[in-house]
């Protein structure tokens, strides 16, 4: 039987903001399935407008938020696994985060290589100073840099792409088997984005790791993945073979972000005028996108939309293509 990689059953998360009384209930990810087939490694971008509920995701995947309820497996061992204090080694050795703001992820106040060598003996990668040299000089030749350049330097002595190719190396001391990316090109320059991007086509193959790319940069992720997932507030609204989307997008949102791709490095939001995300929205029954579909019928407004699977692989979450029954 194929294995999957990463394994998603049925998993939201809420929030409560304000008071007890007059506090009101926000879905984040509401019932999100998702299988990332694990046969070799994989680049899925997670995609969808600020507030569809990406980064809320990515972050019950890196253990940093609980759901409320699903579950995550990750090689076929669910995450609570983790929970117990002797396996968080474990985890990270098998997962690590690449976040958006890179200056945010080390201390100002200590050499990046410290970082570096810091995980590798920690995580056990290394077991002396000499094999984490070797290991550190490794992960940093793969992201095009040299530890001779960074020895000894700040984080402030870095361009923020350097200093992302060096949260990359440092994500990859522990040979993971997924890397968790949210937003990593956001705060470049649009001009280095696309280096990041391939930077993951290359490392894929290289440390057979699967990424999972979180972005509001439709260009890039169209580019990169090997599968798409969109989200549209909250819900997993497609998920397929990048090919097979980017040439036959099923949803109608889907089908509205790709053809809103006018270049490399523009975001989305730029070009389309999105209206808030209503509280009320989150109540009301029948697909959360109908109100801006052009093919909606009476049925979108009522009856909360099933997934249809075109194919084994592409799941979309749309009566379109159950002729509406
Ligand atoms: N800790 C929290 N407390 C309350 N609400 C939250 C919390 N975290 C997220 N939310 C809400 O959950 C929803 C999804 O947020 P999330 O950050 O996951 O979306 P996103 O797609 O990553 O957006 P962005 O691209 O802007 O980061 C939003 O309405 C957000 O305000």
């Amino acid at each position: 039987m194929a294995h999957n990689i990463l394994e998603i059953n049925n998993l939201s998360r809420q929030f409560k903001i304000g008071g007890m009384l007059l506090g009101k209930k926000i879905v984040a990810v509401d019932k999100v399935d998702l299988k990332l087939p694990g046969d070799k490694p994989q680049i899925m971008s997670i995609v969808g407008e600020s507030g569809c509920g990406k980064t809320t995701l990515a972050r019950m995947i890196l253990r940093l938020q609980e759901p409320s309820s699903g579950d995550i497996r990750l090689d076929g061992t669910p995450l609570s696994h983790y929970d117990k204090r002797q396996h968080r080694k474990e985890f990270l050795k098998k997962v690590q985060p690449i976040f958006q703001n890179p200056f945010t992820s080390f201390s100002m106040r200590k050499t990046v290589d410290t970082y570096l060598f810091e995980t590798a003996l920690n995580l056990e990668i290394a077991k002396t100073k000499q094999e984490a040299q070797r290991i550190v000089s490794e992960v940093l030749h793969s992201v095009g840099l040299e530890l001779n350049h960074i020895s000894g330097k700040y984080p402030n002595q870095f361009s923020g792409g350097e200093l992302q190719r060096i949260s990359i190396a440092r994500a990859l001391i522990p040979k993971p088997s997924l890397i968790v990316a949210d937003e990593p090109v956001a705060m470049i320059d649009a001009s280095l984005r696309m280096n990041i991007v391939n930077l993951f086509k290359k490392l894929k193959d290289e440390y057979k790791v699967n990424f999972i790319y979180i972005t509001h940069d439709l260009s890039t992720a169209y580019y990169v993945s090997d599968y798409i997932a969109t989200m549209y507030r909250g819900q997993l609204i497609e998920f397929g073979d990048a090919r097979n989307i980017l040439n036959k997008p099923s949803h109608p949102y889907t089908e509205l972000l790709l053809d809103s791709i006018p270049r490399v490095g523009k975001k989305w939001n730029e070009d389309m005028v999105l209206p808030d995300m209503e509280d009320k929205e989150y109540g009301l029954n029948g697909c959360k996108f109908a109100n801006r579909c052009m093919y909606a019928q009476d049925i979108c407004r009522s009856i909360d939309p099933n997934k249809v699977y075109i194919d084994p692989e592409h799941m979309v979450l749309c009566f379109k293509h159950n002729d509406y029954k």
